[in-house]
């Protein structure tokens, strides 16, 4: 009789793991007893963000996949792309290039290794301006930007892998991801989310905080958005590692179901670290819509998914931790 080695663990690949959110997942799988392996090429992750448990692959998926990738792999999170909107816009064929042919690579990689459960990262950024809030999966898809272009037809190409090819597979929509996680945070180079951004305002790396738009039609006429913590959201992929089923691309929002807008977020900013944010007005940003607001029931239903740390005041503490972590590591950093 054998005995259950830790070789029998289940075992997946994360691409994209040395990122923000990839790295938080891989940590969270590696303590749920699963073997890692992360697939990063470094272009806007970090080397100290691959968890220490993880076996540690450096190339771009494009290529590497099908290198990595044998019949001992249980499934593949895939974190790899590219993700600044405004980037999308001035330079539409890196993410063409990187989201969409990487994704399509990818797939040819997994059929030819038989490896058949598939998480993805979507995004919010699919729905483009919503007709109403909060938005269903089932609501009109319409990006207003080559990200949510690319990411949307990779959703579509999944679908297809599905129903021609018996993948199981889970897209799962984030909407505005925040705060840190075992000391796994945001780490963008050049960083564009608004969290970090007023971090660094308040920690004077930045002289203010600039509020793009204050015409919107919300509350305070800022922007709204429906922040998510990047625990909670982690989970749900485990949870969407477990549900997949062949044949079936399931598609789930991940979202609180709650907006706040950008004054709020700043607010609870200067609540969470006692310090005065400096704060400048700029017009709105392009492509900007003025509410994202998710609608997660799907997720609940569907997966069990149930976010422990809905409050932002939470997500913002845990990202100035990680914030001031980094500043230590780094005192002269700007
Ligand atoms: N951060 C958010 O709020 C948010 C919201 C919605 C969706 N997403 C999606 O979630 C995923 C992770 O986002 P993130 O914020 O952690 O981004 P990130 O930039 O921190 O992480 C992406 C990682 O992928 C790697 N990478 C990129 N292209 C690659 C390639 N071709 N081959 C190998 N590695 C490659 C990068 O080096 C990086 O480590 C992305 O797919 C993004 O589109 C993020
Ligand atoms: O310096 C800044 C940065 C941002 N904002 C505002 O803060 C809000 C949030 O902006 P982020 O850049 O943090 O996030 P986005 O809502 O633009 O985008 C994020 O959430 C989207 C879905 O909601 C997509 O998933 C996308 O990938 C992800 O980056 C927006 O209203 C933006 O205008 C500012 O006012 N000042």
């Amino acid at each position: 009789m054998t005995v259950s080695e830790p070789a029998e663990r289940p075992r997946v690949l994360v691409t994209g793991g040395a990122g923000y959110i990839g790295s938080v997942v891989a940590a969270l799988l590696l303590e749920s007893g699963h073997r890692v392996t992360v697939l990063d090429d470094l272009s806007t992750g970090h080397r100290a963000g691959v968890p220490q448990g993880a076996e540690f692959v450096e190339g771009r998926v494009h290529d590497t996949a099908a290198k990595v990738l044998d019949p001992s792999y249980a499934a593949v999170l895939h974190f790899a792309a590219f993700s600044q909107v405004g980037e999308s816009v001035t330079h539409p064929e890196k993410y063409w290039a990187n989201n969409v042919i990487g994704t399509h690579l990818l797939l040819e990689a997994m059929r030819e290794a038989a490896v058949r459960r598939l998480v993805f990262s979507s995004t919010a950024a699919v729905y483009g301006e919503p007709e109403a809030l909060p938005i269903p999966e089932s609501a009109r898809t319409a990006p207003t930007n080559p990200y949510g272009a690319t990411k949307l037809a990779v959703d579509h190409m999944i679908s297809a892998e599905a129903a021609a090819h018996g993948l199981a597979a889970v897209s799962l929509r984030y909407f505005n991801v925040a705060g840190a996680y075992h000391g796994f945070g945001e780490r963008h180079e050049p960083e564009s989310h608004l969290i970090p951004l007023v971090l660094k305002a308040a920690l004077g790396e930045r002289p203010a905080i600039t509020v793009f738009g204050t015409d919107y039609p919300t509350s305070d006429g800022t922007c709204v958005r429906d922040y998510i913590h990047v625990a909670d959201l982690a989970e749900a992929h485990l949870l969407a590692l477990g549900r997949a089923r062949a044949g079936e691309h399931l598609i789930c929002n991940l979202g609180n179901g709650r907006g706040f807008t950008v004054r709020e977020v700043i607010d609870a900013a200067a609540r969470v670290t006692g310090l005065e944010i400096p704060r400048t007005q700029a017009g709105r940003r392009a492509g900007d819509p003025a509410a994202l607001v998710a609608g997660a029931e799907r997720a609940r239903t569907e997966l069990g998914w149930r976010p422990a740390r809905p409050d932002l005041d939470t997500m913002v503490r845990d990202a100035w931790g990680f914030a001031k972590s980094l500043r230590e590591q780094a005192p002269h950093a700007s």
